[in-house]
């Protein structure tokens, strides 16, 4: 019988084939990889200078691809020699500084690009790109008379405003205070996914990558890490880096015994990982469970840790805790508890390892 015929898959809007940038003798980006689907919200991400921002600026034109190419909807737009130029490319970008014209009002900003529209169009295309954002009512209001939230959004409605495939963000909330970030980018996010365009955003926040992207590309020193939805690059790290870029971690160390490692908060089974094997064991502090120890004699309650601190975070609780491995050594440990859990300094807790959130990794 013949195989159902399934629908082709849509061409990705974007896409970044074995990018590599120099700038002088500094190795920028290392053949990285990348692609956006139509629709799709993927956020780079990475410390300073990994090369979020080449690779953006790479799609957009703005800096001359060196090697590898770049196509937008499955034509190629960039290889080495033959670039078409940024306007030419169909892509809208918002940078960190909005980059609004201080003279030309909101409207104007936005028709800005729609100049090869007959007027009326254009008319109708800025003030649906404004109502986009909620800014329709600031028409005629200069930029330097708009607070930061309300350029952002003047500065997302004149890049949507063409309706292009691909839409580039660099750091477009770093400018904002923390609760007009949060307010602004959860408004974005609803605006983006509506646009239906491909979009790529450069953030160093890793919280902002979670809650914005539908894929997140981790890159370290211009290579790709690791790429994946939030969830999989939160709960299956692929090394040690990863998992500790998106939350703090504790750190121990180990050696594999009978596909095992022994933690002074418990055992974690490592089929995986050789015999003998030097490991790095990370453990979130979500996945350290605290149960208070009756007080008086301790002895024989399982992963005894001893209290040094605990303070409430607000909707959790950060506990500072010693435990003492086989050898006696001591280690410092962080658990994080929800809500309100704040055992005394100086007491004991018995401690559970959740395993699902503790990773370990052999030692390179
Ligand atoms: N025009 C340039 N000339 C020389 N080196 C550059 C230039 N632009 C970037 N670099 C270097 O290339 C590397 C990658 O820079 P890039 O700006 O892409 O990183 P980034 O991840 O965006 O960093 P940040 O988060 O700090 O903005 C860095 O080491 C940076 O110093």
């Amino acid at each position: 019988m013949a195989a159902p015929r399934r629908a082709p898959l849509p061409l990705p809007s974007l896409s970044l084939n074995h990018v590599s940038h120099h700038y002088g003798a500094k190795q920028a980006l290392n053949d990285v990889s990348l692609s956006v689907a139509p629709g799709e919200i993927v956020c780079l991400v990475g410390p300073s200078g990994c090369g979020k921002s080449t690779l953006l600026r790479l799609a957009a034109g703005l800096e001359t691809l060196q090697q590898g190419s770049i196509a937008i909807a499955g034509q190629t737009i960039a290889q080495p020699g033959a670039s078409l130029p940024p306007e030419r490319r169909g892509i809208g970008l918002v940078f960190q500084d909005y980059a609004l014209f201080p003279h030309l009002n909101v409207l104007d900003n936005v028709r800005f690009g729609l100049s090869r529209l007959p007027t009326a169009e254009r008319d109708a295309r800025a003030l649906a790109a404004l109502q986009q954002v909620g800014m329709d009512g600031f028409t005629r209001s200069y930029p330097h008379a708009l607070s930061g939230g309300q350029q952002q959004r003047v500065a997302l409605a004149r890049a949507m405003a063409p309706r292009p495939a691909v839409l580039l963000l660099d750091e477009p909330f770093s400018g904002l205070d923390t609760r007009l970030r949060e307010t602004v980018r959860d408004e974005t996010l609803h605006v983006l996914k509506r646009s239906g365009a491909a979009t790529m955003i450069v953030t160093h926040d890793p919280e902002e990558a979670m809650f914005l992207a539908d894929r997140i590309a981790l890159l370290r020193d211009g290579k790709l890490v690791q790429v994946g939805s939030p969830t999989a690059l939160y709960t299956k790290p692929a090394d040690a880096f990863a998992a500790s870029f998106f939350g703090e971690v504790n750190h121990l160390s180990g050696k594999v015994h009978q596909a095992r490692v022994d933690t002074p908060v418990g055992c974690l089974t490592v089929p995986h990982l050789d015999e003998g094997a030097a490991v790095d064991i990370l453990i979130r502090p979500e996945a350290l469970r605290l149960t208070l120890a009756a007080d008086g004699d301790v002895t024989g309650v399982p992963n005894l840790a001893l209290v040094e601190a605990s303070r409430l975070l607000g909707r959790t609780s950060l506990v500072h805790l010693c435990v003492t491995d086989r050898d006696g050594v001591p280690h410092h440990l962080h658990a994080r508890a929800p809500g309100h859990f704040l055992p005394e300094d100086g007491s004991h807790v018995s401690v559970t390892l959740e395993p699902r959130q503790a990773f370990v990794f052999a030692r390179t």
